[in-house]
């Protein structure tokens, strides 16, 4: 990619460390104010509990407006989380964007969908919307899908086909007929006066279709010929293929089998030549694969059997470097000036490393939802390869390996920035399985105190924190803070995200005086950006949020 921005300006009052600085995400990590369900509190964490004993420490915002959400009530995600880290800034988010477009009827005045839905009539074909049915308002939210149906109907589209990937993740475990039959009655409605709009397939959306970062390409030809091909097992209703397949598996609604929903042995809604596709999704990584799938010409990940011409749009620009997909409804937020960037304009070597689940966490939603580099000289991203099982199986996950690799950049000395995700309290904790999430933070304290002590021999400065929480709150709790049961007495597992503050800790073994080591408090996690400049010995940019570190200057 190419810098757009001038180098910083070095600060005199403050000498960088011989060591590198290193920036650990610990991905899902914050803290409850509920001690039942706290994988966190609950796990034996004696790394962490020093630092936080020893070292200057607070929390941080990271859930809601902090982070650009549309509300204080949006629990924080990776991408918005990423974003506030990477880019120093707050800027308001996927979410917010599109309920703005929407109240205000830009999204229908644009070009691209004029083209999708003249395209639908003029071909008496079928409008398609597939995306995440829930409104988790991480990925997606079921009010746009109702209003764009409803604006559809009103110019006059005639069909239109829902492939409806169910959730469980953003949102309760086994919600999904709560929305699944409100949806169903809201079609009928619809329907009354000659349109014809109808759910066409569907699945947990850990099971096909929504991949990320290339970890399991598989789930995305299971998708393609669920919504596209209109191939596999048949019910005639998306309520009638929830109950039968849970009964059948036990899964929760995440990891639900694919389904298509037909009439006499017919699938009522694949994808076919002249129709218009709307992926529903506003935010990035789970969308780009399928994207990849309908827009590329040779495309290598599996063999499509069949691919319709099709109108195809995204809710958003999901990829702003590679420009996926060609037409999008409602323009990203347009994030620039990263800190990633101005590192790379100034000179400052960087080191980028997770695995596979989180990899693009640290680089492409880091460097605002942009895949490539600033600088092939200066930075260098380590991709380790996720196992492909339920995390609950192995919630180590590629802990060790990720710290490796950390390791080994302190020891050379090769880097002057190096940023980590461990993506273990997040991905196990959203499986709900709360010994698991115990264990799964156990495995990161154990790297922890590894990095800890690599650091502190090369005289560098560690920085610990999250971009939201999530392991911390393992059950659901009603409003009066009780936990929820399920009926037989066990408490009900919470796999979502949560509204809680994160941890922030600096490490600095060869402190020198120059910062303050109160921190500045009640900030957010974009006042990371700053801090991360400040310690580097740069001044950072004026419109970027204040550091957390009252660093000298
Ligand atoms: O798995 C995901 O896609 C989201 C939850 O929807 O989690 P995260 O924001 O931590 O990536
Ligand atoms: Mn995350
Ligand atoms: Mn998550």
């Amino acid at each position: 990619m190419e810098i757009k921005v001038d180098p910083l300006k070095k600060n005199p009052a403050f000498t960088p460390r011989r060591g590198p600085l290193v920036l650990l995400i610990l991905d899902g990590v914050g803290f409850s104010r509920y001690e039942e369900g706290d994988a966190f509190r609950r796990a034996l964490t004696p790394h962490f509990d020093w630092l936080w004993e020893h070292c200057p420490h607070t929390t941080l915002k990271a859930h809601g407006t902090a982070v650009g959400l549309p509300s204080d009530g949006d629990m924080g995600n990776s991408e918005v989380g990423h974003n506030a880290i990477g880019c120093g800034r707050v800027y308001s988010q996927g979410a917010k964007l599109v309920d703005e477009a929407i109240a205000s009827g830009r999204l229908f005045e644009g070009p691209v969908w004029r083209r999708l839905v003249d395209n639908a009539k003029k071909n008496e074909s079928t409008l398609h919307f597939i995306g995440l049915f829930s409104d988790g308002n991480v990925h997606s939210n079921i009010a746009h899908l109702k209003a764009m149906l409803e604006q559809a109907k009103r110019e006059g589209v005639k069909r239109a086909r829902i492939h409806i990937l169910l959730d469980g993740r953003d949102v309760g475990e086994t919600s999904a007929l709560e929305y699944v039959d409100p949806f169903e009655e809201f079609l009928a409605r619809l329907n009354e006066d000659g349109v014809d709009y109808r759910i066409a397939s569907g699945g947990g959306r850990m099971v096909i279709t929504m991949d990320r970062y290339g970890a399991n390409w598989d789930m995305v030809r299971k998708g393609w010929e669920t919504h596209v091909l209109g191939e596999g097992r048949q019910f005639s209703s998306a309520h009638e293929a929830i109950e039968t397949l849970r009964k059948e598996t036990g899964a929760i609604d995440q990891d639900l089998p694919p389904f298509v929903i037909a009439e006499d042995g017919k699938p009522v809604g694949p994808i076919q030549d002249g129709d218009s596709v709307i992926f529903f999704n506003f935010r990035g990584d789970r969308a780009i694969e399928m994207s990849m799938a309908f827009e590329m010409d040779d495309f290598p990940y599996f063999d499509r059997k069949r691919r319709p011409k099709v109108e195809y749009a995204g809710m958003m620009e999901y990829d702003g470097d590679k420009h996926i997909p060609r037409q999008y409804l409602v323009a990203p937020p347009s994030i620039d000036r990263t800190v990633g960037e101005y590192l790379a304009a100034s000179g400052v070597t960087q080191m980028a490393v997770s695995e596979t689940q989180k990899f693009g966490h640290v680089t492409y939603f880091f460097n605002g939802n942009r895949t490539g580099k600033f600088s092939e000289e200066l930075e260098e991203y380590i991709e380790i390869p996720s196992d492909i099982v339920p995390f609950e199986w192995r919630p180590w996950m590629k802990g060790a390996e990720i710290a490796e690799e950390v390791i080994k950049a302190v020891k050379e000395n090769r880097f002057r920035f190096i940023r980590a995700n461990f993506p273990n309290g997040d991905m196990v904790g959203h499986t709900g399985v709360f010994q698991a999430a115990v264990c799964a933070m156990e495995a990161v304290d154990i790297q922890l105190g590894r990095i800890r002590k690599a650091v502190e021999e090369a005289g560098g400065i560690l920085l610990v924190t999250a971009d939201h929480g999530n392991c911390e709150e393992m059950y659901e709790h009603d409003k009066n803070g009780n936990v929820v049961r399920n009926p037989d007495g066990t408490p009900k597992a919470k796999t979502a995200h949560t509204l809680n503050p994160v941890p922030f800790i600096i490490y600095d073994p060869e402190y020198r005086g120059d910062y303050e080591t109160t921190l500045r408090e009640g900030l957010g996690i974009s006042s990371i950006g700053t801090t991360c400049i400040e310690l580097l010995g740069f001044i950072p940019p004026d419109d970027y949020d204040p550091g957390i570190v009252p660093v000298k200057r």
